[in-house]
């Protein structure tokens, strides 16, 4: 709807002023105890909010849409409409309504945007909220990122030579909800899309005039009040200088406020961390899961006992951003390490650690003047456990927990300031009154006496007055005009002394004061309101005595998180059993025993079969392995990825022993992953990731393939696999450590040729038609994938896999698999599995050669597939375990006991009685009864 300002009225000329001032706003127009909105913003938030659409008139013919929020509530409106992708400016009243005549004055006190909003559920307590501002100069591309409620701000360069896909993966760190593009970025790449597709980011433009180098440089300059950016480390940094600057701008434009929080920028080096592109973080689940996006079944997830949100902030992004640098990993290790063995000091910093509050985010609303009083008293909480804390830390010997002794700082006199100042249980709002403690302020305690004895005093004046003067019937009285006053009736005029002054005569009375009643008035009258306005002062004075130490509180905090990341990560390796891994610059990866993290805590770690991993850079470069699907494959690969990683954070590892040479990159191209929305196919991005991967990957880095070429024909995928094998093997060119899995098992042939190739597979147990997963990864290759059995175990019809096995069958001329007879043997065993049930006995004929792979309709549980000569139910029907799940139980050390068992005992030769007994046992053993026999894992 296009208005006319000149026809309506001058409120809405008002609005419609603030309006076209920010266009790309939804305005919030406080109107009293509300927030309007007019026009299409009202028809959007009532549609986005399901609020009611009213009107109201504006001075043109047609009322103008309206809908409004009560002003008390707004936070939650605002955050649900940035969530939607909204801008929201705030519109205050800037003068009050009570003492204004005509127009209020109005004007816009803060925009609200993603990655500027304080409050709301797109907060996150354990995430970061990162806003980020992204240049390219002619050489490098400048990025800065800032999260408001906590004042981190950290800016970095990544050189446009490292090409577009490192600063991708830089960005995936971060996550961040909103960015701001320069012209040429926002223009010229697919970074726009990018950020709004992977992050759900808004992403804005950075205006050409904010970019002028000199103006940045200033505005940096006055922000941190230094006299050049050397101050600040960015002197020979000139995209990292824009990068800041256009980041600045944005929050001082947006955020109407000084930023005091933000008063320091950290400089990283994007080569100070390990480099993991954005598939494989995604891959490796390490803050969410690849389908359901939750962070339940995530690496964070096991590992996070932090006691603090803090803590859980920094877990993250050690988690984000592992370490290459040895020794800082094995500071980490040795804290960790020490924090794991004393028990006591584990559980003392532990206690400690809950009383403690969000510090960071409490610290950027008080510098951001929201806090309000119970702000206050938690940081004051928060504080109290600080000394506590730094006692934990005395005995100490650990270099890092050491330096966190020597510079902590208890901040014992901001403990003092909010202990002496504010009360214990303040209420929420700050006008209220009521925050101050007795005895803080002598005014204060003043005007609460006024209030609670303001009459006793005026009474006392009264009796005073009486016997001073003798007037018997003298009163003390009260009008609006006057105030109090003394009234003494004519008869008694002559009685009034001099200090009586005469306010008025009336026709049988005078009306006197004097200079103690004078007194007592200004005290009583308006004690409510002095109390009130007080109070807020004084509140204030003590919310800016507390922000004028920012920069200590901050580096408290972080102190605190970094001492709550590094228990987190003691507490995960007790409970979870992980040993200390030994990190040098060896070009050694030698993994005794290793666990899936994630994957032994879903299944029992007791159900979970470790596996060993050896790779150096000459004659075990490349392990190439083999093995049916469903048989662990990418389970082992990813353990392996994730066991490096969680070293090289400073974490213990699942395994028995770990030696890792420091890993620069971790690449992993693992599982079918498309970009539609990019017009990109399954096997394009496959291509496009491993091109990725060939072109960035060094010797010192990680390589985890996972069936490359299978999104293409078997000939091309298989060339394409040989020869990228080729490629990285270390004699050739690359020489990187490479974990290969295929199902091409013509590339086994790849030992004879490439010294520095080891083939492996996972060992499975092949019983007739039955495969028992192992789960064991073993030196040699298979040259069979068992594709038809995964394929029933999923479930296909049994018209498909009949025609598979029969097509191959034919291909590999094989006519020795009878399909019919396995089905009908099969289905025979099932039926007398039923009747022997029924029966409680076992006939002779449950000896009969049965396939377990039977292609009965119904897929069957693996515990039900035991025998090598013929099918034996162990479980009634009833307790079959889905077929999901199979693969979780075939691999178990109790299992292959069983088979054992079963392969060792002479079925035909037993008695029914005997073969019942023996089923029994085996029963029990598999229900986790009477397992005599079962031995530890490892
Ligand atoms: N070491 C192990 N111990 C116990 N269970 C395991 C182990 N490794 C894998 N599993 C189980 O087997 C399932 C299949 O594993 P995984 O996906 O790694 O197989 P794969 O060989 O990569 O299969 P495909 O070739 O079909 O992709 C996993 O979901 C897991 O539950």
């Amino acid at each position: 709807m296009s208005v006319n300002k000149l026809n309506v009225t001058p409120m809405m000329r008002q609005y419609l002023d603030i309006k076209d001032e920010n266009p790309d706003c939804v305005i919030f127009f406080r109107m009293g105890d509300f927030y309007e909105m007019f026009f299409e913003d009202a028809v959007t938030v009532s549609r986005e909010l399901e609020i009611t659409l009213t009107g109201r008139d504006c001075g043109l013919s047609e009322r103008a849409p309206m809908c409004g929020v009560p002003f008390h509530a707004a936070d939650n409106y605002v955050a649900r409409l940035v969530e939607k992708g909204f801008k929201v400016a705030i519109c205050e009243q800037l003068e009050d309504p009570s003492t204004t005549k005509g127009l209020v004055k109005r004007g816009v006190v803060r925009i609200v945007t993603p990655g500027t909003i304080l409050e709301g559920s797109t907060i996150q307590e354990g995430k970061n909220n990162y806003i980020t501002s992204l240049v390219r100069t002619e050489d490098h591309y400048g990025l800065s990122l800032c999260d408001v409620t906590t004042g981190e701000w950290l800016v970095t360069e990544v050189s446009i030579d490292q090409g577009d896909h490192k600063l991708m993966d830089e960005l995936a760190k971060f996550a961040p909800v909103e960015c701001l593009l320069d012209h040429r970025v926002y223009t010229d790449t697919k970074l726009p899309t990018h950020l709004k597709d992977r992050f759900n980011a808004l992403v804005e433009e950075i205006p050409d005039h904010v970019l002028d180098y000199d103006l940045c440089e200033k505005l940096l300059l006055n922000h941190f009040h230094i006299l050049g950016l050397d101050g600040i480390g960015l002197s020979n940094h000139p995209a990292c200088v824009l990068a800041c600057s256009s980041l600045l701008n944005y929050l001082k434009e947006t955020q109407k406020n000084e930023l005091s929080h933000l008063g320091q920028i950290t400089f990283y080096n994007v080569n100070e961390f390990m480099l993991l592109d954005s598939a494989t973080r995604r891959n490796l689940e390490l803050t969410e899961t690849l389908r359901e996006k939750k962070r339940k079944g995530s690496l964070l997830h096991v590992l996070d006992h932090t006691q603090t949100a803090m803590g859980a902030r920094y877990l993250r992004k050690c988690v984000e951003q592992p370490l290459i640098h040895q020794e800082a990993i094995n500071a980490r290790l040795s804290a960790t390490e020490e924090l794991k063995e004393s028990l006591f000091l584990r559980d003392d910093i532990k206690a400690s650690l809950s009383a403690i509050y969000d510090m960071e985010r409490l610290v950027g609303r008080i510098a951001y003047g929201t806090c309000n009083a119970k702000d206050l008293i938690a940081l004051k909480e928060s504080l109290r456990v600080l000394p506590e804390l730094h006692g934990h830390l005395e005995t100490t010997t650990s270099h890092a927990l050491r330096a966190m002794y020597n510079s902590f700082d208890d901040l014992s006199d901001l403990f003092e300031r909010i202990d002496v100042s504010i009360i214990d249980e303040p209420p929420i709002s700050l006008r209220e009154g009521g925050l101050i403690k007795g005895g803080y302020n002598q005014e204060i305690d003043e005007l609460r006496d006024v209030k609670t004895h303001g009459t006793n005093w005026l009474r006392d004046v009264e009796t005073k007055e009486k016997e001073q003067t003798g007037i018997k019937n003298l009163k003390i009285k009260y009008n609006k005009v006057f105030g109090y006053f003394l009234e003494v009736t004519q008869s008694y005029n002559h009685l009034v002394p001099d200090y009586f002054i005469r306010k008025q005569t009336l026709s049988n009375c005078e009306r006197y004061i004097t200079e103690e009643l004078k007194t007592i008035e200004e005290k009583i009258l308006g004690a409510d309101e002095k109390l009130q306005a007080l109070e807020y002062k004084l509140f204030t004075e003590i919310r800016d005595f507390i922000a004028e130490h920012m920069d200590r509180l901050l580096r408290m905090s972080r102190l605190v998180a970094e001492l709550d990341m590094l228990t987190s990560l003691a507490i995960a390796a007790e409970v979870n059993g992980y040993v200390k891994p030994l990190i040098d610059e060896s070009d050694t990866l030698n993994i005794v025993g290793g666990r899936h993290p994630v994957v032994e805590k879903i299944i029992g770690q007791h159900q979970f079969i470790a596996n060993d991993v050896y790779l150096n850079e000459t004659d075990h470069q490349i392990n190439l392995i083999t093995g049916p699907n469903m048989a662990g494959k990418s389970t082992f690969m990813r353990q392996t990825a994730l066991i490096v990683l969680m070293a090289q954070m400073g974490s213990f590892v699942p395994a028995e022993s770990a030696h890792i040479g420091v890993v620069d990159r971790i690449f992993t191209r693992v599982g079918a992953s498309d970009d539609l929305a990019s017009g990109q196919s399954t096997f394009m991005v496959e291509m496009m990731e491993v091109s990725n991967i060939l072109h960035h990957a060094t010797k010192k880095s990680l390589l985890i393939l996972d069936e490359i070429g299978r999104g293409t024909s078997t000939i091309d995928g298989l060339s394409i696999a040989w020869a990228i094998i080729e490629h990285i093997a270390n004699h050739n060119k690359l020489g990187a450590k490479t974990l290969f899995a295929t199902h091409y098992h013509e590339l086994t042939e790849l030992e004879k040729t490439i010294p520095s190739l080891r083939n492996y597979c996972v060992q499975v147990k092949e019983m007739g038609e039955t495969i028992i997963f192992l789960h064991k990864i073993v030196p040699g290759s298979v040259d069979h994938s068992y594709g038809i059995q995964v394929a029933h175990l999923a479930g296909l019809p049994k018209e498909v896999l009949d025609r598979a096995h029969a097509i191959m069958a034919e291909i590999e001329g094989e006519s020795s698999r009878d399909l019919r007879a396995v089905v009908e043997t099969s289905s025979k065993a099932v039926e007398e599995h039923k009747l022997q049930t029924e029966q409680n006995t076992v006939p002779a004929s449950a000896h009969v050669e049965a396939s377990q792979a039977s292609l009965t309709a119904e897929p069957i549980s693996l515990a039900q597939t035991v025998s090598p000569s013929g099918q034996v139910s162990l479980l009634e029907p009833a307790q079959a375990t889905p077929p999901a799940q199979m693969s979780l139980l075939g691999g178990s050390d109790l299992h292959v006991e069983i088979i054992d068992a079963l392969e060792d005992a002479d079925l035909m030769n037993m008695t029914p009685f005997e073969a019942m007994q023996l089923l029994f046992e085996l029963k029990n053993q598999l229900n986790g009864k009477g397992s005599k026999k079962k031995k530890s894992r490892r």
